[in-house]
């Protein structure tokens, strides 16, 4: 692949004597949306730790070109700031000058529809809304990569449909490369270029559903690499 933004090549991770990922390979272009499926407990969140810089004790190369930034399934909003500068917290590690700062943050939560709650406390936002401030604070950095760890797994459903819209057309205007875990296999199939399948610490199967014909035989086929039978479906 021609410049991809993230590289793993034979990544191996243990607790203890318990292999995680073993020999995992992945590369995600410029601008790609990949989703990564698996089985609770699978590694899914490690890799991403991995990628994000929050683990180097591993074997095997897992390499970042430019910026990445990280949104998880909780917000993890300092109470004790406004939002703004929730949004702008990861700046100071980029060399942007402090002056710069509203402006930015301004602009971040302009693009996720929360301009009026800049001078707001994070305890005063709904779910939805904080998922928000952490998704504007992952951009404000204007990312090379960004890691989305079940950003929407804790929302109810009516809130998960219209991130999924907002998280699209982010990804269309920005062109981010993405790695989004996620259980959610239709939330998968709709927003990503490639769903990739981990098991055994590896990926076992990769799939394209911009190019697919047939939805519901898509989506059969990733529930069958996921281990479940369609019985347990219908
Ligand atoms: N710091 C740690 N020490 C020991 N074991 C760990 C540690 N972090 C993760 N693990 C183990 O590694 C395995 C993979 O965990 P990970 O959180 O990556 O899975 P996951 O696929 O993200 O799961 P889930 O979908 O449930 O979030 C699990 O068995 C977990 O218990």
């Amino acid at each position: 692949m021609a410049n991809p933004v993230a590289e793993v090549r034979g990544l191996t991770k243990r607790f203890g004597d318990r292999t995680v990922l073993d020999g995992l390979e992945l590369t995600v272009g410029r601008g790609e949306f990949v989703a990564l499926l698996g089985r609770s407990g699978s590694g899914k969140s490690t890799l991403l730790r991995v990628l994000a810089g929050l683990d180097d004790d591993v074997d095997g190369r897992a390499e970042v070109t430019g910026t990445v930034s990280v949104a998880f399934q909780q917000p993890r909003l300092l109470p004790w700031r406004k939002v703004w500068r929730n949004v702008v917290l990861g700046l100071r590690q980029d060399g942007v000058a402090k002056s710069r700062n509203r402006a930015l943050a301004e602009k971040a939560l302009t693009e996720v529809h929360l301009a009026e709650h800049a001078d707001d406390w994070p305890l005063t936002l709904s779910g939805g809304e904080a998922q928000r401030v952490s998704l504007a604070r992952a951009l404000v950095r204007e990312p090379d990569l960004l890691l989305l760890d079940e950003p929407f797994g804790a929302l109810d459903a009516l809130t998960r449909i219209s991130m999924h819209g907002l998280v699209q057309d982010l990804w269309r205007r920005h062109r981010p490369g993405v790695l989004l875990v996620t259980h959610d296999v239709d939330e998968a199939l709709r927003l990503a270029d490639r769903v990739l399948v981990l098991d055994g610490g590896r990926i076992v199967a990769a799939h394209r559903p911009r190019e697919a014909d047939d939805h519901d035989n898509l989506r059969r086929r990733v529930l069958a690499d996921l281990g479940v039978t369609e019985d347990a479906v219908a």
